[in-house]
């Protein structure tokens, strides 16, 4: 009987334990947006580091950068985003893309590849699929901005991001995209 009392006495204090804040439903889903836009964002950047294995052209592309934080800019304006915050969420993209396109020319290099045989064109395929993904991204931004007192909410991104942001390295890459999203939210 004792016993019996004890476990009795254990599952009630299991039950009063509190758990972690989770965010509601819509915030969830808001969240999970974000990080499959991100993903569709990295999984670009294997083509690019294919066209730029073909072309010899550098992985790092400053002016294309800049370009992209122009739109940034006007888009995030639009969306009462905050700039600085688009602008460090942007850079972060650009850092994971080039970490990636790095990892891959390292790899195509040890194992001697020759060019690829049909890459996509860059300026007429590739970016403008990046392009496309700008304002998507910014209005996922203006979301994550919303929610970002919400408790829970840095947590769940940082749970579900694992399980949505595929960088098919060993998650540096994916630790990157989101670090800015982190930096602004409530744990
Ligand atoms: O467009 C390119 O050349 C890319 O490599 C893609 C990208 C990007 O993520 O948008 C990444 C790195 C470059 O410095 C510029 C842009």
């Amino acid at each position: 009987m004792p016993v019996i009392m004890a476990m009795v006495v254990l599952l009630l204090l299991a039950g009063c334990q509190t758990q972690p804040p989770e965010p509601p439903d819509e915030d969830k889903l808001a969240i999970d947006h974000m990080l499959q836009l991100i993903d569709e964002r990295l999984d670009v950047a294997p083509i690019v580091a294919q066209s730029k294995w073909n072309s010899g052209a550098a992985i790092e592309a400053p002016e294309r950068e800049a370009q992209i934080l122009d739109q940034v800019e006007e888009d995030a304006a639009t969306a009462g985003v905050d700039e600085t915050f688009a602008r460090a969420f942007f850079d972060k993209q650009f850092s994971a893309s080039k970490q990636i396109q790095r990892r891959l020319h390292h790899q195509w290099l040890q194992e001697g590849r020759p060019p690829f045989a049909d890459p996509p064109d860059l300026a007429e395929e590739v970016r403008p699929v990046l392009d496309r993904l700008t304002p998507q991204l910014i209005e996922a931004l203006a979301d994550m901005q919303r929610i970002a007192e919400v408790d829970g909410a840095g947590r769940y991104l940082e749970r579900r991001a694992a399980e949505l942001v595929q960088d098919d390295f060993d998650g540096e890459p994916r630790q990157v995209a989101i670090q800015p999203l982190l930096e602004r939210m409530a744990p």
